[in-house]
């Protein structure tokens, strides 16, 4: 079975004091949770703080809400997976709609940016997901499957292993309309047949895909009970303890 796996992308949001609050509360709060795996992803200037607030031994993750796929050199601005390794980041979420859509990132740079991640032991967090109108224009299917072949180009189905999925309709993000569960599974579904055929049934059957977009405690039980769903990318819910630890403990009740 697979273990959902539920991260909080803080986005643009906290400050240095509130980050640790925020990640230490959180780690208490579900300090007994062990059937799902959990990660924090702050902005890069928190990362090391709130890394050395958590226990090692802890059941949160630090993740980045971003990385450059060079190793270093004259990159102005730019952080390498080196250095998210050297701050204690186990994942990276790569190819979020913001920055596709409002920093311009293309899928060939989103591409370098996951195989640099997983050259470096660091485990990316791939986002695909339509925009409004393709979804209106019926082209969800193929907007995401060119994001997925494109994203993953390249990359082997060992490494493959170490890739979350994170199925995230634009128009659902940030607006308070989710996708229905019946909305999510069929293009989780989809996903996953887009896997089995660019790799093999059983990594279709074992990759985790995320769903993301006005996830909150209210519809995540709808959302995880879908057969497909196996966690959440949780933007607004998972700025506060309350919310995002009972997202993590309502999903851990399913799976029991
Ligand atoms: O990365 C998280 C997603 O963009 C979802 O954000 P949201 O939960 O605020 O809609």
């Amino acid at each position: 079975m697979r273990k959902p796996f539920i991260a909080a992308n803080w986005k643009m949001n906290t400050d240095s004091q509130y980050a640790v609050e925020l990640a230490s509360g959180l780690e208490k709060a579900i300090a007994d949770v062990k059937g799902v795996n959990v990660a924090v992803c702050p902005p890069f200037v928190y990362l090391q703080s709130v890394a050395k607030s958590l226990s090692v031994d802890g059941n949160v993750a630090v993740g980045s809400q971003d990385v450059y796929f060079e190793s270093n050199g004259a990159f102005t601005g730019e952080i390498s997976c080196e250095m998210l390794k050297d701050v204690c980041c186990s994942y990276v979420i790569t190819g979020h709609s913001e920055r596709r859509h409002v920093i311009g990132e293309s899928d060939e740079l989103i591409n370098k940016k996951t195989i640099a991640a997983l050259e470096a032991g660091i485990k990316p967090i791939l986002c695909i997901g339509e925009l409004l109108e393709e979804r209106e224009a019926d082209k969800t299917s193929q907007v995401c499957e060119r994001q997925l072949r494109e994203g993953l180009k390249g990359i082997s189905e060992e490494q493959l292993a170490e890739v979350t999925i994170a199925y995230e309709p634009v128009w659902a993000i940030g607006t308070g309309k989710t996708a229905t569960s019946q909305q999510a599974q069929e293009v989780h579904e989809f996903v996953r047949g887009v896997i089995a055929d660019l790799y093999s049934k059983n990594a279709a059957d074992n990759i985790i895909i995320q769903y993301g977009g006005s996830a909150k405690p209210k519809n995540t039980k709808e959302l995880m009970s879908c057969k497909d769903v196996d966690g959440l990318l949780v933007g607004g819910a998972g700025l506060k303890v309350d919310s995002f630890s009972e997202m993590v403990k309502i999903t851990e009740e399913l799976y029991k």
